[in-house]
């Protein structure tokens, strides 16, 4: 993969290429992040709602702790609790009824979490099934395996739970950097009761959790041949480690000098159906005649560089966007005239004669759209390119200056073995063993599954 953007005189077109190490942030999520009528946290001051695993030393007994101290976290046995330490459960007994007592086990890098009448089981015993999910319903008495979405934590090997408003699971790996440490197993949230009832299954949903303030992605539509892409790239070439680019799929032809992975993931029908049906894309449409659509992963990896993820999609893409709550800005942009655009569709020399009047026949229907209330946040007109340019970055806030200003990152922090979590209103407080506490803030928390959970932040406890 080529480490540049492309200039735009270097190619006949001028979709913008992802930038390796660049970035953007987020993903959105389809349930407009928490419903603000819900508080993100309904525990008392000082309540604690925690399951992990006691002792992270693979080699040894170490038993699996579900503690059950809150309102929060349902106890499903209806076990009497003791006032002070809460009870050890091990993940082989959640199906048994308690009624004798706790049978103590052994089971390593698992974690359960009580939902309701469901139990979810996070974690498995070795590497491959560490972050494996199942959920054991005691209604039925059954074990049950969720269709999983969202992009996956690579390993769980010891990691602290506890449950946020009764909707999703915070997760805290154990071993690893601060910034590499936060997940969400989103299990009853807006966007799950959407996902259970279109796969008619039980669903879960990852959410990897990003520390800091992205900034809202872009969107940004208009006809074919408008400048869309042009306007892109002047925008990635000036703030290279500002913006990055949101690589969409899409079953058309590769153009020359296109390259996959880079301008598009180019894909045939078929393979991009099956990825539809399996919910791994945030949109899709067909456009011109073909399939476009953008991929979870395609905007978490901008988000993962720490950069502002910006998209380049059709009219119905933006609808489908908005509808989703990724959160961004919407921007049209539109010709001077339709002359114009055509004028500038056929000097690009890309398409066909028979391919240019059908994208011209489309324009007709999205300049009409693009009008649609409510749909996009700012019209450009792409008259002179300079100047729509000008006007792009006011749009955006962004000025020259900003080009030389250091990316602020958050401060990174080690997270040892042996953490546990308590919960105090919207704040986590990390435990690390003998070294300094951490506090987890969620009270800015957005977004979500299936993509990246943001907003949050992590600092010492005194600060
Ligand atoms: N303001 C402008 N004045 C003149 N030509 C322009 C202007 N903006 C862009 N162009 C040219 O118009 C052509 C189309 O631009 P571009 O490829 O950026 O359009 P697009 O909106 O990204 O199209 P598509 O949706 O098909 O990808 C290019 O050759 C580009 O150099
Ligand atoms: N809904 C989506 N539309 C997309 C996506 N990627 C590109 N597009 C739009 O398609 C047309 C044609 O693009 P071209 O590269 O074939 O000229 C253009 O309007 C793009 O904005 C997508 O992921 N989803």
């Amino acid at each position: 993969m080529p480490s540049q953007t492309p200039k735009r005189s270097s190619l006949p077109f001028n979709r913008p290429s992802r930038q390796p190490n660049s970035s953007i942030d987020h993903p959105f999520n389809q349930n407009k992040g928490l419903d603000p009528r819900e508080e993100i946290l309904d525990l008392a001051p000082g309540g604690s709602c925690v399951s992990k695993r006691l002792n992270t030393d693979h080699s040894t007994s170490a038993p699996l702790f579900f503690h059950f101290s809150s309102s929060d976290c349902v106890n499903p046995l209806n076990i009497a609790l003791p006032q002070g330490e809460a009870p050890a459960l091990f993940v082989d007994d959640v199906q048994k009824s308690f009624s004798n007592g706790f049978d103590l086990k052994q089971k390593d890098f698992e974690t359960a979490v009580v939902v309701g009448h469901k139990t979810y089981v996070i974690g498995g015993t070795d590497e491959l099934t560490s972050s494996r999910v199942r959920i054991f319903d005691k209604l039925t008495g059954e074990w049950v395996i969720p269709t999983i979405l969202g992009t996956k934590p690579e390993s769980l090997k010891g990691h602290s739970c506890v449950l946020l408003n009764k909707n999703r699971i915070l997760i805290i790996k154990e071993n690893c950097k601060s910034n590499e440490s936060v997940w969400f197993l989103e299990v009853d949230t807006q966007f799950i009761r959407d996902q259970k009832k279109k796969f008619e299954t039980e669903v879960v949903a990852w959410s990897k959790g990003v520390i800091g303030n992205a900034e809202r992605p872009i969107v940004i539509s208009g006809p074919s041949g408008v400048g869309k892409g042009t306007l892109i790239n002047m925008l990635m070439k000036e703030f290279p480690t500002m913006f990055g680019f949101s690589v969409s799929h899409t079953t058309r032809a590769p153009r020359e000098k296109e390259q996959n992975g880079v301008h598009y993931h180019f894909t045939t029908h078929g393979v991009m159906e099956e990825d539809i049906k399996s919910g791994k894309f945030l949109e899709f449409a067909a456009v011109h005649g073909n399939l476009y659509g953008t991929s979870v992963e395609a905007v978490d990896v901008v988000a993962d560089a720490g950069k502002r993820c910006i998209l380049d999609i059709d009219v119905q893409g933006a609808r489908l966007v908005r509808a989703s709550s990724l959160e961004a800005i919407f921007i049209f942009v539109r010709p001077p005239s339709f002359e114009e655009l055509e004028k500038r569709l056929r000097a690009r020399g890309t398409e066909t004669e028979e391919q240019i009047q059908k994208r011209l026949r489309n324009a007709k229907a999205e300049l009409e759209e693009g009008n649609s209330p409510g749909l996009f946040d700012h019209i450009l007109v792409n008259d002179d390119i300079e100047a729509c340019y000008e006007r792009l970055k006011n749009i955006l806030g962004i000025s020259e200056s900003m080009n030389a200003a250091p990316v602020t990152a958050s401060k990174v922090f080690d997270l040892s073995v042996d953490l546990s979590l308590s919960k105090i209103n919207e704040k986590i407080l990390i435990n690390r063993g003998d070294a300094e506490q951490k506090v987890l803030d969620l009270s800015s928390m957005k977004g979500g599954a299936p993509g990246r959970t943001r907003g949050l932040d992590m600092h010492a406890f005194d600060q």
